[in-house]
């Protein structure tokens, strides 16, 4: 690291960024690490501190209100504030004074006398009233939307589609820390070898009840052992979930008609033993081109890729011709927010309406491809009935030739039969049933 650039200098940049941008903040974290040479015992808490403001920030904000009030600030400013308010909140090893002393100390860099006494007033006034509670909220959607930093939309609508107490779960969820999972790459590597060999690497892991190829990291960071990239994937265990349901085998003819980055191509790759064939596609050749990488590292020669869009299959395959197909639409990505806080501020109501339009034009579209005893799985990493249930009774009502395939819940892992999210349409996965990423999942084949 550049002696200038302190880790929390780097956060302040980091979070200016994701807000003026809008970019995910876990791209830009990897960037920054290596950019800034940032040291490995402090890659921790740069990303706690990034994470961790993104993840509250409107708490932080109810936390910052009674000292700043309507007063104008620059957005650094306010950024900074909320950085520093989140570790005297929630960082109990970094001491309130050390904190203070660094927040005026960039208030003083970035700009004048006047900013860095305002800064420091502030802050030597949170630390010494305390931050506000929340029992002042007396309407309990607001209470939940602010305790949790969800916008109020969001939690009303949860509400009205799965009641308080699922909501209150999830937006609870959100917020802490998730489930690390691992993939691990068949033909390379048993899975009890895998687990073994990990436990003589200090890494700790757990079968994954969801996926036969899934580990849950218990103890460890699985980026450093010797198994990565080559033999171990990192993917959330629901995620394995979606191309464990394709139910695919060797022989196969394969679509995967919204493949990138490719977590689940590679997966369902590795399902076919490298053997059969899939067809990859995605929008942009920059987006296809992370698909082939991944399988390149992990020695999958099954897959073609090509940059096309998927509304337009028609044109590039004959109707009735794959074994099964994958559609893994683009959507909100409201079952992610812990890994993307950044989505739940820039994500609009109406957003989910224009993903609805598309989520529907790509299902019409590869439909007449699937073969007669061919299955179709529809899956999202979002929680709202609208992209989900929604689509695929629409789905029904338009092609009475289709129906759910009925085996799909009995091919469910146990641990998901008694799942508040499960109906007659498939499966919602809620971020608090595996401490992972929230995903609908459905199967449908012809009648
Ligand atoms: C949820 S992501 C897919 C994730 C991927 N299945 C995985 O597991 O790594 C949805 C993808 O759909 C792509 N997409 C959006 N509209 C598309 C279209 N009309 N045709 C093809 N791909 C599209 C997006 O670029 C995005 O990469």
């Amino acid at each position: 690291m550049t002696k200038q650039k302190t880790v929390r200098d780097i956060a302040l940049q980091l979070l200016q960024r994701v807000s003026e941008s809008g970019g995910f903040s876990h791209i830009l974290i990897n960037q920054a690490i290596s950019q800034h040479q940032v040291k490995q015992e402090d890659k921790g808490l740069l990303t706690e501190i990034v994470y961790g403001t993104l993840q509250r920030q409107m708490t932080l904000d109810f936390y910052l209100e009674p000292f700043v009030g309507k007063k104008k600030m620059d957005h650094w400013v306010r950024t900074l504030l909320r950085m520093s308010v989140y570790q005297m909140v929630y960082l109990s090893r970094v001491p309130d004074h050390a904190v203070i002393n660094e927040a005026v100390t960039t208030a003083k860099k970035k700009g004048h006398k006047g900013i860095s006494g305002f800064v420091n007033g502030v802050l030597r006034n949170v630390q010494r009233k305390g931050v506000p509670s929340f029992d002042t909220i007396t309407d309990e959607l607001e209470r939940l939307a602010i305790e949790t930093s969800h916008p109020e939309w969001l939690v009303r609508r949860w509400e009205s589609q799965y009641g308080f107490d699922l909501t209150k779960d999830m937006c609870q969820s959100n917020i802490e820390s998730k489930q690390v999972s691992v993939r691990i790459q068949p033909m390379k590597i048993e899975i009890k070898q895998a687990i073994s060999q990990l436990s003589e690497e200090g890494i700790d892991v757990e079968r994954s009840p969801l996926s036969e190829q899934g580990l849950n990291v218990v103890k460890g960071n699985v980026l450093h052992s010797e198994l990565f990239p080559e033999s171990l994937t990192i993917q959330d265990e629901t995620s394995m979930l979606v191309s464990e349901m394709l139910d695919v085998k060797p022989d196969m003819k394969v679509l995967d008609a919204c493949s990138a980055p490719g977590g689940k191509t590679t997966h369902i790759a590795e399902k076919m033993l490298s053997q059969g064939e899939i067809y990859a596609y995605d929008l942009h050749q920059s987006k296809v081109k992370l698909i082939n990488e991944k399988a390149r590292v992990l020695g999958l020669t099954n897959i073609e890729t090509k940059a096309y869009d998927s509304r337009e299959l028609e044109d590039n395959h004959d109707p009735n011709t794959f074994d099964r197909i994958l559609l893994d639409a683009p959507c909100t990505g409201l079952g992610v927010l812990r890994s993307k806080p950044d989505i739940k501020y820039h994500k609009k109501e109406d957003n989910i309406y224009q993903l609805a339009q598309n989520q529907y034009d790509l299902l019409r579209s590869v439909i007449p491809l699937l073969k007669e005893n061919g299955k179709l799985v529809y899956s999202t990493c979002t929680v709202d009935r609208h992209e989900n249930e929604e689509q695929i009774i629409q789905l029904l009502n338009d092609h009475s030739e289709l129906e759910i395939d009925p085996t799909f819940f009995e091919e469910l892992p146990t641990v998901c039969h008694k799942l508040a999210g499960i109906t007659e349409y498939g499966i919602q996965i809620f971020p608090q049933d595996f401490n992972a990423d929230g995903f609908f999942i459905t199967r449908l084949r012809y009648k």
